[in-house]
């Protein structure tokens, strides 16, 4: 037995090697682990030699100490002069992080007061690779498990879904003013003193903990309207899930990075205080425009950082004229571009998803003067009952890298089970764009032809889809209709009637006129045909009917990409007083008049009246605004409601 257990491989002994195997380089089990590494080549480090020619000659190690001043300040308490003080790389592994400390002490000011906090180290891991990540959720993450294909599934904790009541947004002089308030918003206010409360919690937690993840990349793939996010966190699931779903920087971008436009703080496993004012509940999400700063308190769910910065978009883009949209985008072989609007479950990431044309993305896009941009650098698919043969891009995309949320696997394959709701019913996976085969990178694409309006109607009575005039896309724009399905926001079990402005109510800031001025006058220049999908229900309401078969949804999707239902024939529907096409291509005919899908013809009209009854009390609100240049467009999109 060796005196050192550790000198496994003892090298130069002059004796005959078992088997003749050359002999290792190496004396203890350390020195051969540290021959398994090559330094610097993890995709997101930065070397100073690509730093590009407008980058001055820094070292590497300046450029570290530069990142970590940056991020120091980031975490910075806003009643003290420094931020933590912090060292780079991951606790556990020591060696790393003896040089770092003592050039932090050359930066520190030497007037400064120390605190407790002051003497503590914060470790920093920025911009992790998804190796390291999962290494991290694996160590420290109970819940954290690589599955059968390679995807790395993630418990989030109590909340499985978006915590809308418990957002609230810094109410100041300019906000009071730009943003929507009041009866229908989502902005629920708080003030400048309670946003400093929350942000100094979430501070001192993440300042407390030995290590914080820091991810520093882009929003929006159109470079002129570019936006840089710091998000800072304390779980790799949260670091990995942000990853994939924003855009990731190549070295020299990330070199280059500077300060950011805006941050998250996500200290999501501590809750905030419930006597603090404005507070209802232990979660809040706390948006400050002024300070472009977002703070998560008592969430782990990651959507929270995902929705989030999307408001944040919604802010931002609209005053540059720029249209932010919650849709899906894909092109076709031939450049034709079209949008997928929809509420959560209505199918903008299983539509967009078309193994027959480029993929743009799934989920929040930006209309500008240069055309459609997607604002992230992922997908985040529902997962629950997925199926291989139905959504094939999907299923292969969950692999190495993908972060799969809340779903339920076998002990011992690692296998998924996507029909398990023991978790939650809101599965997800979260992968970056390029795991889709036929994605376009960059993801931009010109000017979109269709402009598809997707409603999951669990009355079963709107056609499985039909054409729009300029003045109907509006309306059903607008009204933003759908049968919200289970699970994505906190506490809803069933399919549920609900309208939500715009197609995302819960994201927009400005008043939801804005858009839908921004989106008419987009469409007329540009020449965009509308369509509304119902892809819910048919031959009754939920309990009695079923819902659409996506194959049909699909080859209905096909048609209008393919412009062959433009000049179709047309009926017109009564109440709504939609046109709907007598036939579609791999579609049976009598399943586009929903009423022949109907066992029982009365309860048929009298559900039909019920959902129009619905829809004219939702847009009552909406009557007294003007919408268009100089309100024109009002009168019309008043009238293409429901009549009856
Ligand atoms: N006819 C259909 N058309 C579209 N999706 C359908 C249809 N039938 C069933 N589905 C299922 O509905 C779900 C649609 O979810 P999807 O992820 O596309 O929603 P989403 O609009 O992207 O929502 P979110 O904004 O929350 O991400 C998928 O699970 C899909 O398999
Ligand atoms: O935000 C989420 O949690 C999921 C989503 O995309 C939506 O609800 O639109
Ligand atoms: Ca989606
Ligand atoms: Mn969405």
């Amino acid at each position: 037995m060796a005196a050192n257990e550790e000198e496994v491989f003892p090298v130069g002994d002059g004796m005959c090697h078992e088997g003749g195997v050359a002999p290792v380089k190496a004396r203890t089990i350390h020195e051969l682990h540290s021959l398994q590494k090559k330094k610097k080549s993890a995709p997101t480090t930065p070397t100073s030699a690509s730093a590009g020619p407008f980058l001055p000659t820094i070292s590497e190690d300046e450029l570290h100490w530069l990142q970590l001043q940056s991020i120091s300040t980031s975490l910075a308490s806003l009643t003290r002069e420094l931020g933590p003080k912090l060292v780079k790389g991951d606790p556990a592994r020591k060696v790393e992080s003896a040089a770092p400390q003592q050039q932090y002490h050359q930066y520190m000011s030497p007037t400064a007061i120390p605190t407790d906090t002051s003497l503590k180290l914060t470790h920093v891991l920025h911009n992790l690779s998804p190796a390291e990540l999962y290494e991290q959720a694996i160590k420290y993450e109970k819940g954290s498990f690589v599955t059968s294909s390679g995807a790395l599934a993630t418990l989030l904790g109590a909340k499985t879904g978006r915590s809308p009541k418990d957002k609230r947004v810094v109410n100041d002089e300019a906000t009071t003013q730009e943003l929507w308030w009041g009866k229908g918003s989502p902005n629920i206010e708080m003030d400048e003193h309670t946003f400093t409360l929350n942000r100094e919690r979430a501070v001192d937690y993440l300042n407390s903990l030995d290590k914080v993840f820091v991810n520093d990349q882009f929003l929006n793939w159109d470079p002129e309207h570019r936006i840089k996010v710091r998000i800072i966190s304390a779980r790799a699931y949260h670091s990995l899930f942000m990853h994939n779903m924003c855009i990731r920087p190549t070295p020299e971008e990330l070199a280059n990075f500077g300060e950011p436009d805006f941050t998250i703080y996500n200290a999501g496993q501590f809750p905030c205080n419930r006597y603090t004012h404005y507070m209802t509940s232990s979660t809040s999400i706390d948006l400050n425009l002024a300070r472009r700063e977002m703070v998560i308190l008592g969430t782990q769910y990651a959507g929270e950082m995902k929705k989030g910065l999307f408001g944040v978009m919604h802010y931002l883009m609209p005053k540059k004229g720029i249209l932010s949209l919650h849709s899906g985008c894909n092109m076709g072989k031939d450049g034709d571009v079209a949008l997928f609007f929809g509420l959560s479950g209505t199918g903008k990431t299983t539509l967009s998803t078309d193994q027959n044309r480029y993929l743009i993305g799934d989920d929040e896009h930006c209309w500008s003067d240069n055309g459609i941009s997607n604002i992230e650098g992922g997908c985040y698919a529902k997962c629950i009952d997925l199926a291989k043969e139905k959504e094939p891009d999907i299923w292969n995309a969950i692999k190495f890298g993908t972060v799969l949320e809340n779903v339920v696997f076998d002990e011992h394959t690692r296998e998924v089970d996507f029909s398990d709701r023991s978790v939650t019913e809101n599965t997800r996976a979260a992968y970056p764009i390029e795991y889709i085969p036929n994605a376009k990178i960059p993801c931009v694409a010109t000017h979109p032809k269709n402009i598809i309006l997707l409603a999951c109607d669990a009355f079963g009575v709107l056609p499985p889809m039909s054409k729009l005039n300029l003045a109907q896309t509006m309306y059903h724009f607008i009204s933003g209709y759908t049968a919200l399905v289970a699970g994505t926001e906190d506490g809803i079990k069933e399919p549920q009637a609900t309208f939500s402005a715009c197609f995302g109510a819960a994201f927009i800031m400005l008043h939801p006129t804005r858009y839908a001025t921004l989106l008419a006058e987009k469409m007329s220049k540009h020449g965009a045909t509308g369509w509304l999908v119902n892809t819910g229900w048919s031959g009754g309401s939920y309990g009695v009917g079923s819902r659409i078969k996506l194959n049909y949804t699909r080859k209905i999707i096909d048609a209008i990409h393919s412009g062959s239902l433009l000049n179709a024939e047309y009926k017109k529907t009564e109440v709504f007083g939609l046109e709907i096409p007598t036939q579609v291509d791999g579609v049976p005919s009598e399943i586009l008049d929903p009423i022949n899908t109907w066992e029982d013809k009365e309860a048929y009209k009298q559900t039909l009246l019920k959902l129009a009854g619905l829809f004219k009390n939702n847009f009552e609100v909406f009557a007294d605004y003007k919408i268009g240049e100089d309100g024109s467009h009002t009168e019309q999109i008043l009238a293409a409601g429901p009549t009856f």
